[in-house]
């Protein structure tokens, strides 16, 4: 077994991550009428991301757990990157998967460092390589190792324990990650931006990660396949978030998607896939006298103008029903409530929109303004949505 990434070659693009073959996997626990996982078998394309999603009990966490041997296999057989795992050594097997969990199960007299140095100084790894590892790994997950290296985890946040999880999991740089819920501890906003975070670290790392979770959206957003799991680790239906979606396998597998498909739907789609040109919305720059802005926002016959920095960053919002009295533009100044990326998806702009009523602003790269969403659009990307699927939902 590898004990760093392996480049494989996957339909001409490199990934690092490796397949994993589970083929007739049973688990019996001892004493137990039926067993909690029978004959699974299923193929984890190399360099993608599947979700386990299924109801309490029904065996996610234990076909996950055989992977990487936390617990052995009662009958079956897998592969990962072409190697039998179950006749190799455990402890060297672990090393060559992350593992990533609820609540981060970090040791708690370890400091954020010293967890994300584990495996690294298990490997053997200079002292030397493992320290510039560890800083590596803090700001590939957003912490800066300056403030946080020394830290214990009880002086973290939920959502920095979870980030350091995930550095852990990754410092050694396996081909394949194992992640149970882990996100499933922290508040929702957290929850959606580590989730953001793994999106953009994966389409870097491209390792094979298998997650599992309760819940659907959260299935939808990060998996590139779905595992919808009956009891018994049943695969009830294993595809794309679109084609499950739009085709549930059956009634069993349309109750877990639930009602409102299409609108789960705005969570595989990002900003950047619709028009969000927006000619009608009037920007102004900062220094701009009230007067000018006012007239321009009356020929234009709009209520509201939209002021940006020198870069172009968005800032605020003026009235023109202010503008008449107003010294300057930041006198009248109205906050910003939310606004999006042309990364965020759908759904974050749907709830952008709602706050600030009406329309939200949407910005570039270097948080330039490039444009707006309306509501509008969104019922449309809906409607459309609805129309390709015949979803009624
Ligand atoms: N050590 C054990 N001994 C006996 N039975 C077990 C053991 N661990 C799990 N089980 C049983 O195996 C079945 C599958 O459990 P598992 O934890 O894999 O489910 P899960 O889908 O991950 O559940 P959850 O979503 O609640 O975490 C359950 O019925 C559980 O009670």
């Amino acid at each position: 077994m590898a004990t760093s990434a392996t480049a494989v070659e996957n339909g001409g693009e490199e990934v690092s991550g490796v397949e994993i073959q589970l083929e007739q996997v049973s688990k019996r626990y001892p004493g137990q009428q039926h067993p909690a996982v029978e004959n699974f078998s299923m193929v984890v394309p190399a360099g993608k991301i599947v979700i386990f999603v299924g109801p309490s009990g029904c065996g996610k966490t234990t076909t996950m757990r055989m992977i990487n041997r936390l617990i052995e296999p009662t009958s079956g057989k897998i592969t990962i990157g072409g190697k039998d795992a179950l006749s190799l050594n455990p402890d060297q097997l672990r090393r060559t998967i992350g593992y990533a969990i609820q609540q981060a199960g970090l040791f708690p007299h370890f400091t954020v460092g010293q967890n994300i140095a584990v495996v690294p100084g298990l490997l053997g790894w200079t002292k030397q390589k493992i320290s510039s590892r560890v800083d590596e790994m803090m700001d590939l997950v957003g912490l800066d190792p300056a403030q946080f290296r020394d830290r214990y985890p009880r002086q973290l946040s939920g959502g920095q324990q979870q980030r350091v999880g995930v550095a852990r999991a990754l410092a050694a740089d396996p081909p394949v990650l194992l992640m149970d819920e882990p996100f499933g501890a922290v508040d929702p906003i957290t929850r959606g931006n580590l989730q953001d975070e793994l999106l953009r670290l994966q389409t870097d790392l491209k390792k094979t990660i298998v997650f599992v979770t309760h819940d659907f959206s959260e299935a939808v957003k990060l998996g590139d396949k779905i595992a919808v799991l009956g009891d018994r680790s049943t695969i009830l239906q294993y595809d794309t978030p679109d084609a499950i979606l739009a085709n549930p396998a059956n009634d069993t597998v349309a109750g877990f998607v639930g009602a409102g498909a299409s609108l789960k739907q705005l969570t595989l789609l990002r900003v950047r896939d619709i028009d969000y040109s927006d000619e009608g919305l009037i920007t102004v720059t900062k220094g701009d006298s009230p007067a000018d802005v006012r007239k321009r926002l009356t020929d234009a016959r709009k209520t509201y103008g939209l002021v940006l920095d020198n870069r172009r960053r968005p800032l605020s919002w003026v009235h023109v029903r202010d503008l008449a009295a107003a010294g300057s533009l930041e006198a009248v100044a109205r906050p910003i409530g939310d606004s999006v990326s042309t990364q965020s998806t759908l759904q974050d702009a749907l709830e952008a929109i709602l706050t600030e009523g009406g329309r939200a602003v949407v910005t570039g790269p270097r948080g330039e303004y490039v444009g707006g969403v309306d509501i509008e659009t969104v019922m449309d990307t809906v409607r459309q949505l609805r129309a390709e699927h015949g979803d009624d939902a």
